[in-house]
């Protein structure tokens, strides 16, 4: 499509790419201060680019071809690599983003079951009253009002959590929890040029320092709720059928062998780091497009006015709302929630015509290959349109990579897809969101793409807006 007078065409905020690749010094800082600022020109003009460094032989590779083979048809070659280990591991534990080799396997089969469809789907009445909440408390306050909207989506997403892995109640102070996990997850989630150099984890990470009160009160947290879950299912009385007690319950399908209780804990903390602040960002980058583009923002109103109407949203309604889906779709193509991949290559390897040598750290980064020069008309523009069904069957299936893919594809994609649009589609029935006046917004990687200075914005009621 062709962007036209009436809809002219919107480019929202990303670092201009570098015409030449940084000298040692400056990409350090830069990958310090926001890695998006270390790719060049040529990343999001070639398939594959390859160097020496001091992370050793690294391939940043853009072709679907060659990154099918490494995450699915060769995927056994590829393991976890130890920079991402180090970044991940100390928050996650080895829950199932971080664990490898036999270990994943066997936490991967005993979890699968608890992300079926029927199981999802027995999550909707909670992810709709935790969006229902939201509108709630939005709809106290008078039209103008400035909210952050990152920060409310954070806590959206959290009270989704608290429903579903929890049930009984995380905390009865969910702020200082958000404050929690959000400072854990930020000590652990920047590169440290120690994690660069592969110096042992006993070696002081200033973040890590920085978000030790944060780490305890979080794990001390955990810990405390399993406990007492194990003493609820040991007396026999009922216990909610959330994602804990499945956890606890749960057991090989091959074996029957169920998890350890450090595994259950590692899990617990794995799904609340890789579910609510992923989620989160989806929402807050798909209400942002949306604000600053009239034409996609009518047309998601009226579809979300003509799906539900006064209806509290049900299961049966997702399959309609293609152009809400299209923008969350598109809200993750340009900014995707995770927006780097990688895994070290174990033997010697050939994808089509490039010899991928053992040890070689392969990167497939989301973040690139969705504003690929040679896999998107017009990468940087905000097009909804290109995930409306017809269009959506022409991308390739290894050029859009949101959720990963192969055997370590993320578990709870239909969980966060379900979750996105319950609340994106309340969100948008009841309230309109424009960006504050001088606002600046920025998108940073802390292990996810988010806005470095949050999103304020301010709320106007539709129902008013209607009167005017
Ligand atoms: C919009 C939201 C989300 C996005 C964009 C996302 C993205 C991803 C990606 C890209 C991976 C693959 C990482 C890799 O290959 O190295 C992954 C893995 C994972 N995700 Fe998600 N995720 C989201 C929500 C969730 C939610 C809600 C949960 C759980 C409740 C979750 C749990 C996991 C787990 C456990 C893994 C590791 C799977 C494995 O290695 O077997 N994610 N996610």
């Amino acid at each position: 499509m062709i962007a036209t007078p009436e809809r002219p065409a919107f480019r929202p905020p990303a670092p201009r790419p570098r015409a030449e690749a940084p000298g040692l010094l400056a990409f350090l800082l830069a990958l310090r201060r926001n890695p998006l600022t270390t790719w060049t020109e040529r990343h999001f003009r070639e398939k594959v680019t390859s160097g020496e460094g001091i992370l050793g032989r690294v391939m940043v590779v853009n072709d679907p071809a060659i990154i099918r083979h490494v995450l699915v048809d060769n995927a056994a070659n590829y393991r976890k690599d130890d920079l991402q280990l180090r970044v991940l591991a100390p928050g996650l534990g080895r829950g199932l983003l971080t664990a490898d080799g036999e270990e994943w396997r066997l936490q991967r089969r005993t979890i699968a079951p608890l992300f079926t469809p029927r199981t999802v789907q027995g999550f909707f009445p909670a992810m709709r009253e935790s969006a229902e909440r939201l509108v709630r408390r939005w709809q106290r306050r008078p039209d103008g009002r400035i909210v952050d909207v990152s920060l409310e989506m954070t806590r959206v997403t959290l009270d989704v959590l608290e429903r579903t892995v929890f049930t009984t109640g995380i905390s009865h102070n969910p702020d200082a929890l958000g404050r929690a996990i959000t400072r854990y997850f930020e000590g652990l989630g920047r590169i440290d040029p120690v994690d660069i150099f592969g110096l042992p984890a006993w070696v002081p990470r200033i973040g890590h320092l920085r978000a030790r009160p944060a780490i305890r009160y979080f794990e001390e947290m955990v810990q405390n709720l399993i406990a007492a879950r194990k003493t609820l299912l040991g007396s026999g009385q009922p216990a909610p059928r959330d994602l804990l007690t499945l956890l606890l319950e749960a057991s090989d399908p091959e074996t029957g062998k169920g998890l350890s209780d450090l595994d259950v804990n590692a899990n617990i903390v794995t799904f609340i780091g890789a579910g609510h602040e992923t989620t989160a960002n989806a929402l807050s980058w798909s209400i942002y497009l949306i604000s600053q583009d009239g034409h996609a923002r009518a047309r998601i109103e009226a579809e979300v006015d003509d799906v539900l109407g006064a209806d509290a949203i049900e299961p049966v309604h997702l399959d309609r709302l293609v152009y809400t889906r299209a923008v969350l779709e598109e809200a993750m193509r340009l900014y995707p929630p995770v927006p780097f991949l990688s895994r070290a290559a174990i033997a010697n390897d050939k994808a089509g015509d490039v010899d991928i040598a053992a040890g070689t750290l392969v990167t497939i980064a989301p973040y690139v290959l969705h504003r690929h020069e040679t896999l998107w008309t017009e990468p940087d523009v905000f097009r909804p349109e290109r995930f409306l069904p017809e269009a959506r069957a022409t991308i390739d299936r290894f050029a859009y990579l949101p959720f990963g893919a192969g055997p370590r594809v993320c578990i709870g994609a239909s969980f966060a897809l379900q979750e996105a649009m319950v609340v994106l589609a309340s969100i948008v029935r009841s309230v309109r969101l424009d960006l504050a006046e001088g606002h600046v917004v920025e998108p940073l990687h802390r292990i996810t793409l988010r806005p470095r200075h949050g999103l304020r914005m301010s709320l106007s009621h539709r129902a008013s807006l209607a009167k005017l």
